[in-house]
């Protein structure tokens, strides 16, 4: 495994320039990896390119992962990130409050060099010094973290801020907030990795998706291969997931299988009702 040294010197003010215009974006394949099978040919999916702004609107699945320091007998972390990588997640957050910062701020840089050459984002949980210094396209913040103007402040207006919701109230809030540039709905369903946490079901998806925000958002929360379709049915259009990845035995095909699953569920939903059209 090559492990990235945090050098201190990158930041988000030396990521490339934010591009105004949704002209901008161009499309390009993605290289896949070989997987398990030698023989089998890689199936380009096409990977947004532009402005981390650009590539957050076009993006569907967002893993969030802890360390890895126990490894429960799987991959390590920059192994399981690469995997979900070639399987098809457009941004990876590293969630472990476990860590030191010098802990973070290493793991991050590594977690840099893979998400760039994959095209994805890279988000830091709850701290804005951290993001800073780790160069991150993303900080995603809750209802208990720092509020959204002095996360703004602290980031720069190039860096993307996410925020969670318990959907309702909170959602509109995220929604008419010009600093937030997405934000999640959950969780979904109860889940061991937000505990105490209570579910907001899916009837909270299906309310956020009726007042039609224009701002991305994420459902989150027990979100899995079984369910992801009720999910998109709901009206989200993006997911964000920990244990259908990080504890799948296969982390690849386990993103795979979401991303195809994903595409067809949209894919169809779209056909069904026009009332996702304007959906952001
Ligand atoms: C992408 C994403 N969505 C939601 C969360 C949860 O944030 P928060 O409610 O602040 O809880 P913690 O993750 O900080 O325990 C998230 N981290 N990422
Ligand atoms: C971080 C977080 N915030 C709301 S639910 C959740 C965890 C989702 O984890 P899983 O996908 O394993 O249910
Ligand atoms: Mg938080």
């Amino acid at each position: 495994m090559t492990q990235s040294r945090f050098d201190g010197r990158r930041n988000a003010l030396s990521a490339p320039p934010v591009q105004g215009s949704r002209a901008l974006v161009t499309l390009h394949f993605r290289t896949m990896a070989p997987t398990s099978d030698p023989t089998a040919q890689p199936t380009p999916s096409p990977r947004p390119s532009g402005s981390p702004r650009e590539r957050l609107q076009d993006a569907r699945l967002y893993l969030c992962t802890d360390a890895r320091r126990d490894r429960r007998g799987g991959l390590d972390l920059l192994d399981l990130v690469r995997a979900a990588l070639r399987g098809g997640v457009d941004i990876v957050q590293l969630r472990d409050r476990s860590l030191d910062v010098v802990e973070e701020l290493e793991l991050l840089a590594a977690l840099r060099d893979l998400t760039d050459e994959h095209g994805a984002l890279l988000a830091v949980n709850d701290r804005a010094d951290v993001a800073l210094a780790a160069g991150a396209a993303v900080l995603h913040t809750g209802q208990r973290d720092l509020p959204v103007p002095v996360a703004r402040d602290l980031v720069g207006e190039k860096a993307l801020l996410g925020r969670s919701t318990g959907g309702g109230a909170q959602a509109a809030a995220a929604d008419a907030d010009p600093d937030v540039d997405y934000f999640c709905v959950g969780p979904v369903r109860s889940t061991p990795t937000k505990p105490g946490r209570a579910a907001v079901g899916l009837d909270a998806v299906r309310q956020v998706a009726a007042g039609q925000p224009t701002t991305p958002w994420f459902a989150i929360g027990g979100v899995d291969l079984q369910n992801v379709r009720q999910v998109v049915e709901a009206g989200a259009r993006r997911v964000v997931v920990v244990r259908a990845v990080t504890e799948a035995p296969d982390p690849e095909a386990a993103a795979r299988g979401l991303r195809t699953a994903l595409t067809r569920a949209l894919a169809d939903d779209a056909g069904r009702t026009s009332a996702g059209a304007g959906q952001a």
